[in-house]
């Protein structure tokens, strides 16, 4: 069947209205959520009534995206389809207008988003090869794809897949998530929102200001009794070493988050004072570390390393001095305790 490309519209699960690219089949009339002007394409699915287990393992096994999402005409009534689709187009913006980067394989690949993923599920993932969002149970959360950060997180994960590859458990997992974080981060950057809270659009919709996790102050949030204190880790001291969560990937992720927090912000942590530098060098100095230097075993240590050598190399020392860059990097890792 012939399809053309057609601009649509549909409104976001806050209800707010957006226009963007869809197809429609000109031999049915029907519309799907198929952006061609980005890539191999922005194609967004919806999961249909199963468990999320078996559609993950379907989706992982044999390549299953779910059901195309269809209009009868060019106006789209599933919000988290329309939010998945819309957020989906700048998270690959971003990476396009940042490092001239396309898509999440460099090559153009087409960006696959899957909505409605089993039942109330209170969760997204990247399963290697596209991304799942979660409706929520309305109280926790509401849907994931709702959360700009949230979806530079899970897109930053397939980058991920196509550069370091991070062993997805503990210490190159935990560098692996907290990349994701600080990428979603960047990516969303909301005026009048504050950047270092994570999924604050989709968590607790009763309950204003909070988030998943903080990057800011990593240990105002409580996660129950994975660590010694309940809340999340701020220095590498008070890493989890337990099983748990692959050896803590989404918890000790904290620690590197509030490193990435203390380079961008600036701040003083356990006695250490940090001269901030700002969002535009810490992304390239964060890019260039996971593109160029971080590998499939990149542990903390390590992850510090290529910090410091893409500080290095995008701020060179002039006076025989490290760079006011360098220096923030290396004070930030002091100060979360990483050598
Ligand atoms: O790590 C994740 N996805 O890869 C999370 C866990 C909590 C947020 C929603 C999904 C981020
Ligand atoms: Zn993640």
């Amino acid at each position: 069947a012939e399809s053309e490309p057609v601009t649509a519209r549909g409104m976001d699960i806050f209800g707010d209205l957006h226009s963007f690219q869809a197809v429609k089949d000109t031999t049915t009339g029907e519309h799907y959520l198929f952006d061609g002007t980005r890539a191999d394409g922005v194609h967004t699915f919806e999961a249909g009534r199963m468990p999320e287990f078996s559609f993950i393992l379907l989706s992982a096994l044999l390549g299953f995206t779910g059901f195309e999402v269809k209009s009868s005409s060019n106006f789209f009534y599933d919000p988290a389809a329309v939010s998945a689709h819309t957020n989906a187009g700048k998270v690959y913006d971003y990476y396009q207008e940042k490092f001239n980067r396309d898509s999440l394989d460099n090559e153009g690949m087409k960006l696959i988003s899957t909505v409605h993923i089993g039942d109330k599920w209170n969760n997204a993932a990247w399963n290697g090869k596209q991304m799942l969002y979660g409706d929520g149970d309305g109280q926790r959360m509401i849907s994931l794809s709702g959360s700009l950060d949230v979806i530079g997180h899970e897109m930053t994960h397939g980058v991920i897949t196509n550069t370091a590859d991070l062993v997805y458990e503990g210490e190159s997992g935990a560098i692996n998530e907290s990349i994701a974080d600080i990428m979603g981060a960047f990516i969303e950057n909301k005026p009048g929102e504050d950047m270092w809270l994570l999924g604050e659009d989709v968590w607790t919709p009763n309950t204003p200001g909070d988030g998943l996790r903080s990057m800011s102050d990593p240990a105002s949030v409580y996660l129950g009794g994975y660590t010694e204190s309940g809340y999340y880790p701020d220095h590498y001291d008070d890493r989890y070493i337990g099983e748990l969560d692959n050896g803590g990937v989404h918890i000790n992720s904290s620690i590197n988050n509030k490193a990435a927090h203390l380079i961008t912000a600036g701040g003083t942590h356990y006695g250490v004072t940090v001269t901030g530098i700002g969002k535009d060098k810490a992304e390239k100095i964060f890019y260039r570390a996971l593109t160029l230097y971080l590998t499939a075993s990149s542990d903390f240590s390590h992850m510090r390393e290529a910090a410091v050598q893409s500080a290095r190399d995008l701020y060179p020392d002039k006076t025989g001095e490290p760079s006011a860059e360098v220096q923030a990097v290396m004070a930030a890792y002091d100060a979360v305790g990483v050598e």
